[in-house]
């Protein structure tokens, strides 16, 4: 879940609208000791006191808000329709975040849509950026022109049989114009004659009449087994947590590699089932089917249970019992197991067999039964066609899709038994987490020069904004998102709450031998009727992102060191996050003014967060693999989809200038020590700043008992070698060699640097100098949207052109990377050479989380990493949360300090505020 874009809020208010009505042994040392190796900095005055750090902006304060945030252009607005109204749709014709692509999918019962809404390429006149590009030599004509240059694709269902709410949709978002069309507003659907939307499956004939008359729009029809192959190879080859096996309840994702996808069976189960062999893109030959497939599970089911929709069958099942319907292997052998062709007791002998015998009606079988019966009879025959057709073509991978699985766990482990059992476990059925919008987005693909062909895995970026993806409903509010609309629909979506976003209790997968499951065994009591709605997030297309080029096996590499597929980790950090939630909504509504709006949007916040929360309690693979990275870079989306731009904005400011403000006398400190001396000093230095960390509860208790500069000094007081994970010895001989050998300095370092305040200006500050006076160039790697404290890009200029009004070294060595201007700084530094220094620079990281996925940076990061050969990850987040297993092809420094004691135990066998220092070499020569 890594990377830069923000969601735009959108206003949909559907189907679920409708839902609505019905220990730490750290002690503050306040003697000042004057050595600075171990000692007090001067105190500041009064105005340090960490009580103060919560002060309203300083008047005048500018916010900053992200390039990547969608701004709404408000100009032209107008109300269309009845201006009376209570909730007149608004009409904003010059907002440039403009839709080009819309492409349906209509079947039987649902229409699924895919669109695509663009962003403007964001240029910027930001110096920085342009400094870094012509120092790293990134041009503009390097990278292709992409027709898609940032913008994202909206995965939406409706129900056939309410397609005048999906033309409404379509119409309110003017979905059905593209580009300059969309500018200019008519309610006139003459307007739209010339526009040609992309549409597969039977209703793109059925409903093609009503598209011309409703929207003006002619619907092109594309084949719909072409559509499905281009959808499944797209999502197979673009999204990282696509496929996964579910086996007896458990759901694992699949890595697939995309060199080694072909040839494969796909297996779409709409109404009726097809099988198709895909052995490249457009290559296929539609091998099998089976005219028993959704359709008939719905058909009979609604024949026979009087149930009203496919849902509501799907849900009987979970309460099912199929013994009392079905002929087991154990009702013909007088409950034995027929072992000897090796079928149990419990194997389904034949399907309904029961009530051939049985002198009973239909009335005196429970629906229940008949439902899961009819289930199991239709799974298990679908997954034993299929896998006697992969077997008929030598393939080892069958794909299932289409909206029959819709995410119900129970349906996809009868199929995954199905092939198991039948291949002796050597085909393997896999699941799409996209399963129903195959056609669609094949559609979609079908559109020429879109650009999405190219993008890769990294260059898409998958988020989960509240009330996104739905299911039919009331259109309500403007074409594009509206805050106020989502943060009512949160008010309603929580108030209807806990069926939907509350944790479902999981049974223990069981199983009874060879013959299959008792009874379903993957969920507990109810099925959600949005199963699906939460699964499928927005795609973001950001063809700026790249792979970390110094990641020495990019394949291998897993971001995340806690796994949350454990139950008990999950647990753990779903509390520390819930009880963290309060805190953080109170400092984002500070950092809005606290007026109501804010109170209001932190409010909605709070809700959508713990609604995510519960969601993934429920299912934690529901929006792919989980990692607690994932779940710390959620909180910040989730701040930012509420227009929370930097809850820490007040908080950073003061450390910065508290911290810039001792920064003098550390410096000269500094300069009077050895090398050797130095270097420790600097090292224990970052780790005991990296105490600053307002991510971290027992932190934040600890800044209630002194000041800023306070801590920092008890913090490096209690610094004692060894620590816990301690490499120095080994990065000390790198860097001054042993045996009289001296080492050549680093080339180009990247610092990925953390929090603000005393961990970059005390901290990273002053190693980079110690860097750049050793002939290093330092490129300060930094996030490109706020996240907790931590320090952003944007910001670091500032910081630095502060402290190198105190220090020559960085003073040049800024100036030479382009940070600060020569007239800007005022030198008050004893030690002026006068040669040219090497550069001191800031780059934007891509993200906007406290931890780092090295898998999709910024492409100036990855530019600036071809020529690096040391790397220095700092801070928990970055080094421990993520990386902590990271190899590099280069050098490779982890600094950090453990402020979360579970963490300590668990990952170093320590204890809270036990430091970590880890020094990896690059397998390569130096000497
Ligand atoms: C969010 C953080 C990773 C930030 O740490 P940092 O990278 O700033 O060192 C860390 O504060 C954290 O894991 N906090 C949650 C756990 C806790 O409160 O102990
Ligand atoms: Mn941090």
């Amino acid at each position: 879940m890594a990377g830069l874009p923000v969601e735009p809020l959108l206003e949909i208010d559907g189907k679920n609208e409708e839902k609505v009505e019905d220990n730490n042994d750290i002690y503050i040392n306040d003697n000042n000791k004057q050595s600075i190796s171990k000692g007090a900095l001067p105190v500041r005055e009064e105005s340090d006191q960490v009580g103060e750090r919560e002060m309203a902006l300083p008047p005048g304060s500018s916010i900053h808000r992200s390039g990547s945030r969608p701004q709404l252009d408000l100009s032209k607005a107008a109300i269309q329709g009845n201006p009376e109204e209570r909730d007149p749709t608004i009409l904003l014709p010059n907002q440039s975040d403009d839709i080009s692509h819309l492409a349906l999918d209509i079947g039987g019962s649902l229409i699924k849509l895919v669109y695509f809404s663009r962003h403007e390429d964001q240029s910027t006149d930001d110096t920085r950026k342009k400094t870094v590009k012509e120092r790293l030599g990134i041009s503009n004509g390097n990278r292709r022109s992409y027709p898609i240059l940032g913008g994202r694709l909206h995965f939406v269902k409706f129900e056939t049989s309410k397609i005048n709410e999906c033309l409404d949709f379509i119409s309110s978002k003017q979905l059905h114009c593209s580009g300059i069309e969309c500018h200019h507003w008519t309610s006139d659907s003459t307007a739209n004659r010339n526009t040609v939307i992309k549409a597969t499956g039977g209703g793109a004939f059925k409903f093609a009449d009503l598209f011309k008359q409703r929207l003006g729009v002619s619907l092109d029809k594309e084949d719909e087994m072409d559509c499905l192959v281009a959808g499944a190879n797209f999502l197979l080859k673009a999204i990282r947590h696509e496929a996964f096996t579910h086996m007896e309840g458990q759901k694992e994702f699949v890595q697939i590699d995309h060199n080694d996808l072909f040839p494969y069976l796909l297996v779409n189960i709409g109404s009726g089932v097809s099988m198709i062999k895909v052995d490249g893109d457009g290559k296929f030959q539609r091998v099998s089917g089976t005219n028993v497939g959704g359709g008939t599970y719905w058909g009979l089911g609604r024949l026979l249970t009087k149930c009203k929709s496919f849902d509501e069958l799907l849900e009987l099942s979970q309460k099912g019992d199929n013994s009392t319907i079905d002929m087991l292997v154990g009702d013909i052998y007088g409950g034995m197991d027929y072992s000897k062709i090796g079928l149990s007791a419990s194997t389904i002998a034949s399907s309904f067999g029961k009530a051939i015998s049985d002198n009973k009606e239909l009335k005196d079988y429970r629906p229940e039964d008949i439902s899961l019966s009819l289930l199991r009879m239709i799974s298990y025959n679908i997954g034993q066609i299929s896998y006697l057709n992969a077997l008929r073509f030598g393939l080892k991978r069958i794909f299932f899709g289409g909206f029959f699985i819709r995410g119900h766990a129970y349906t996809m482990d009868t199929i995954s038994f199905a092939v198991q059992f039948w291949s002796k476990g050597d085909a393997q059925a896999m699941f799409l987490r996209h399963e129903g919008f195959l056609g669609a987005l094949g559609a979609f693909m079908s559109y020429e020069k879109h650009g999405l062909d190219d993008l890769r895995v990294h260059q898409l970026v998958e988020r989960f904004p509240m009330g996104a993806p739905y299911t039919g409903g009331k259109i309500h509010g403007p074409p594009l998102g509206d805050l106020n609309e989502k943060i009512s629909w949160m008010e309603k979506f929580v108030l209807k709450g806990t069926e939907i976003t509350a944790p479902v209790p999981m049974a223990p997968p069981g199983t009874t031998g060879l013959g299959g499951f008792e009874v379903p065994s993957s969920k507990g009591g109810t099925l959600r009727s949005d199963a699906s709605a939460l699964n499928v997030g927005v795609l973001h297309l950001v063809p700026s992102l790249d792979v970390f080029p110094l990641l020495a096996d990019p394949k291998m590499y897993e971001p995340n060191t806690v796994d949350l597929s454990d139950h008990n980790e999950l647990e753990y950090w779903f509390m520390v996050l819930s009880e963290q939630l309060p805190d953080l909504v109170d400092k984002a509504v500070a950092s809005e003014g606290g007026t109501d709006d804010a109170k209001r949007r932190g409010d909605a916040f709070a809700r959508a967060f713990s609604a995510h929360l519960a969601r993934l309690m429920e299912e934690p693979a529901a929006y792919g693999k989980l990692g607690l990275a994932n779940l710390l870079e959620l909180r910040e989306e989730c701040l930012r989809e509420f227009h929370f731009v930097d809850a820490y904005r007040s908080i950073k400011q003061r450390e910065n200038e508290a911290s810039l403000a001792v920064l003098p006398d550390l410096l000269v400190e500094l300069d009077r020590m050895s090398e050797e001396a130095r270097l420790l000093t600097l090292i224990e230095g970052v780790l005991a700043a990296n105490i600053f960390d307002w991510g971290s509860r027992a932190c934040v208790d600890l800044y209630h008992k002194g000041t800023i500069i306070e801590i920092y000094t008890m913090s490096r007081n209690k610094m004692q070698r060894p620590w816990r994970v301690d490499d120095f010895d080994l990065f000390k001989e790198r860097m001054l060699g042993s045996g009289g050998k001296k080492p050549p300095p680093h080339k180009r370092a990247l610092l990925f640097v953390d929090n603000s305040g005393a961990d970059i200006v005390l901290g990273m500050l002053p190693l980079a100098r110690e860097l750049l006076r050793r002939g290093t160039e330092v490129v300060l790697v930094a996030n490109s949207l706020p996240a907790i404290n931590d320090v952003t890009a944007m910001e670091l200029p500032d910081i630095v052109a502060e402290a190198a009004k105190h220090c020559d070294i960085l003073r040049r060595a800024a100036e030479a990377g382009g940070l600060i201007v020569d007239a800007m700084v005022n030198t008050l530094d004893s030690c002026k050479e006068n040669s040219a220094s090497v550069p001191l620079m800031v780059v934007e990281n891509g993200c906007g989380s406290p931890c780092i996925d090295l898998r999709q940076v910024s492409s100036e990061l990855a530019a600036a990493a071809k020529d690096a050969d040391l790397i220095i990850l700092e801070g928990m987040g970055r080094s421990l949360h993520t990386n902590f297993n990271a190899r590099f092809k280069c050098d490779a420094l982890k600094l950090a300090m453990v402020k979360n004691q579970r963490l300590a135990e668990k990952l170093i066998k320590g204890k809270i505020y036990d430091c970590v220092c880890r020094y990896e070499a690059a397998q390569v020569e130096w000497l």
